[in-house]
């Protein structure tokens, strides 16, 4: 593997009867990174989150998970590796506690990560009820808790906010971003709420009749950040003649638009306007037009 990739599909392809359901998937997720796979109904992006599961195989193509075979160290690549896809699997009759008590069991796994884990899912006291009376959104952060909890580096979840209410919604979007601060973790998730993966994604990836659809280059990427600081001028001229990180431009006055490769150089950035006393009034992630992309991509499908 060339780069440091999480995950790494190249040239899948998988048939049902005579449909070609994935015709040569290759994609990729980089580390610490929220990917958003969007795509009309049936276009394969299920199918391609089953491959890269295990939970089916593809006629042919190479799936590598932190660096592992999928197909040559299947209990490697797994390991690093969790998935949510449909509804979580859960005891209905156990409460939620019972439910991550007996995976912890099962994976033997230390009690501090078994209390950051009831921590996480921010259940509650009603980790003590059973889960049949449970939200959608509470089965959804249950079913998270338990996935995370031997510490994958990498998450799968198809249509994470599906079924769930605003609120739900809400509260999803905050814990996977805590997954991705808190626990070290990349995130492919599928939806079909452009709003959410605008919220979310870093990147996205476009699927269509089981192709990947090439993303326009305007709208790939993901880490664009708006600064506004005290001192506009000698901002700019740290970040373009200095440390000499990321594509810089000055949008007003006060404010400067920087588009980095990755979210560490957001922290040797931060890091250096402190030590130049630089002060920052605001900062802000500029989301990817998910809409604009779909709509360039898909048409009116
Ligand atoms: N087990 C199966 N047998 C036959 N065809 C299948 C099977 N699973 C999926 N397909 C077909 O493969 C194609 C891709 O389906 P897939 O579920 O991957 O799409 P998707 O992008 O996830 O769609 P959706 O957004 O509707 O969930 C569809 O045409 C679907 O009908």
């Amino acid at each position: 593997m060339g780069e440091n990739y999480v995950v790494e599909v190249k040239n899948l392809n998988k048939t049902y009867g005579k449909k070609k359901v994935l015709d040569d998937v290759s994609l990729y997720v980089k580390p610490n990174e929220i990917v958003g796979f969007i795509g009309p109904n049936g276009a394969g992006k299920s199918t391609t989150m089953k491959c890269i599961c295990n939970l089916i195989y593809p006629d042919s193509g190479e799936i590598k998970i932190n660096g592992y075979d999928l197909f040559k160290n299947r209990e490697k690549a797994l390991e690093s590796q969790a998935a949510l896809i449909e509804n979580p699997g859960l005891y209905q009759d156990m409460t939620g506690r019972e439910n991550i008590n007996m995976i912890a069991k099962l994976r033997n796994i230390s009690k501090e990560r078994v209390k950051e884990i009831y921590e996480f899912t921010e259940i509650g006291e009603a980790l003590d009820r059973k889960v049949s009376g449970y939200s959608m959104g509470m089965k959804q952060r249950l079913g998270l808790g338990i996935a995370i909890m031997s510490k994958p580096r990498f998450i799968i979840l198809d249509e994470p906010t599906s079924g769930l209410d605003p609120t739900g919604i809400i509260h999803l979007r905050n814990t996977i971003q805590k997954l991705i601060k808190e626990e070290d973790m990349s995130i492919l998730f599928s939806s079909h709420q452009l709003g959410e993966v605008e919220k979310l994604a870093d990147r996205i990836i476009c699927i269509n009749k089981g192709k990947i659809i090439e993303t326009p280059k305007s709208l790939e990427q993901r880490y664009r950040y708006i600064f506004q600081v005290n001192d506009n001028d000698r901002a700019y001229k740290i970040l373009t003649e200095e440390i000499k990180i990321g594509k810089a431009e000055k949008i007003s006055t006060d404010t400067i638009k920087v588009e980095l490769d990755n979210q560490e150089e957001l922290d040797i950035i931060l890091q250096e306007f402190i030590k130049v006393k630089i002060k920052i009034l605001d900062i802000h992630k500029e989301s990817i037009d998910v809409e604009a992309v779909y709509k360039e991509v898909y048409g009116d499908e």
